[in-house]
């Protein structure tokens, strides 16, 4: 189960000597979250540059540093966690988590800096396979992030074959490990609610969801829901959401694949029980054509960069010959 009792010791070693004994802590923050400043800071040792979060300890930092050790391992479209300490300010307890430094900041700063030209398709679909497969891999260990949204998906480097990484567990939940005791005669079957008997997979299905709209974003560069005028959302907005109403505009939508929309469709479904999983999402038309066919893509276009290699030199060394008989 997953009570509070869980959550009060770490699972793993953790450092209780001053963090600034062994990293230096610039001022300078690299983000502002709703939980949490990310900070940047170096090794002293290796002079390795890190992103440290101070978060103030409770039950739920324990769940949010725990849960993103945990899926951190074994998976490198999750942003690292590299260490972690429980040091106290001014007497108030605070668990520092240092990470690998995402020198390519949120995949939100970069879709704004393109503003009217969205990614093409291919491009697009480089960054859902990453998210693809950091959601995988959660929801394979039975854990649902919950807050997928393009602020938390950071990019290594400024570079455009940068890796995408899924970051701040603050609201990640791990599912129900053991089975329920619905077979047990002790179990009275009354007052047991719907989400219960989905074994909490409709935690994993809202991750889905958000993935739905990410995807949409990067395709098109504008939401598939959204409040007219401010960001607050409206209740029009809520309504939208609630009856799946939106749109694929023509404009920016007429030269995307039909796979990649009816992709969106099955993710923006309004029942979770209905809405493709992960796995719906892995075997996808749009996603294995799109990867296999960029892998023979980039197996041709390395065969005739070799070939016109080879040409090149051929002519060269026949030059050289050439030389020598005159
Ligand atoms: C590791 C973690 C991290 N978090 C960051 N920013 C956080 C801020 C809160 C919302 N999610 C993203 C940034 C980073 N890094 N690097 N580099 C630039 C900005």
């Amino acid at each position: 189960s997953t009570t509070s009792a869980d959550y009060t010791s770490f699972p793993f070693a953790t450092n209780r000597n001053n963090i600034t004994d062994d990293y230096e802590i610039s001022p300078e923050a690299l983000g502002v979250g709703i939980n949490g400043k990310v900070l940047k800071c170096k090794h002293r040792r290796t002079g390795q540059k890190c992103a440290l979060k101070i978060i103030k300890d409770s039950i739920k930092a324990r769940q949010e540093v725990i849960l993103h050790k945990k899926a951190c391992e074994n998976c490198q479209y999750i942003v690292q966690v590299l260490d972690v300490y429980e040091n106290k300010f001014r007497s108030q307890r605070c668990i520092l988590i240092v990470m690998e430094c995402m020198e390519g900041g949120e995949l939100f700063n970069r879709i704004q800096q393109r503003n009217d030209n969205p990614y093409t398709e291919r491009d697009a679909a480089r960054y859902i396979l990453m998210i693809v497969q950091a959601v995988n891999h959660l929801h394979k260990m039975d854990i649902a992030h919950r807050d997928l949204k393009p602020e938390n998906l950071l990019l290594t480097n400024q570079s455009n074959d940068a890796i995408l990484k899924l970051g701040d567990f603050g609201f990640a939940k791990e599912g129900h490990n053991e089975p329920l005791p619905l077979t047990s005669p002790l179990f009275t079957p009354y007052y047991v609610a719907p989400e219960i008997l989905y074994h909490n997979r409709y935690d994993k299905a809202c991750d889905i969801w958000s993935m739905g709209v990410i995807m949409y974003i990067l395709l098109c560069g504008y939401p598939p829901f959204f409040s007219e005028g401010g960001h607050t959302i409206s209740s029009r907005m809520k309504n939208k959401i609630k009856t799946g109403d939106y749109q694929f505009p023509d404009a920016e939508w007429r030269n995307i694949s039909s796979e990649a929309k009816s992709t969106i469709q099955r993710m923006l479904t309004v029942d979770p029980v209905q809405r493709i999983t992960i796995d719906g999402i892995l075997t996808s038309s749009w996603l294995t054509e799109l990867t296999s066919d960029r892998a023979i893509n980039m197996n041709a276009l390395q065969d005739v960069e070799t070939r016109q290699q080879l040409e090149a030199a051929v002519a060269s060394a026949t030059d050289d010959q050439r030389r020598i008989d005159d």
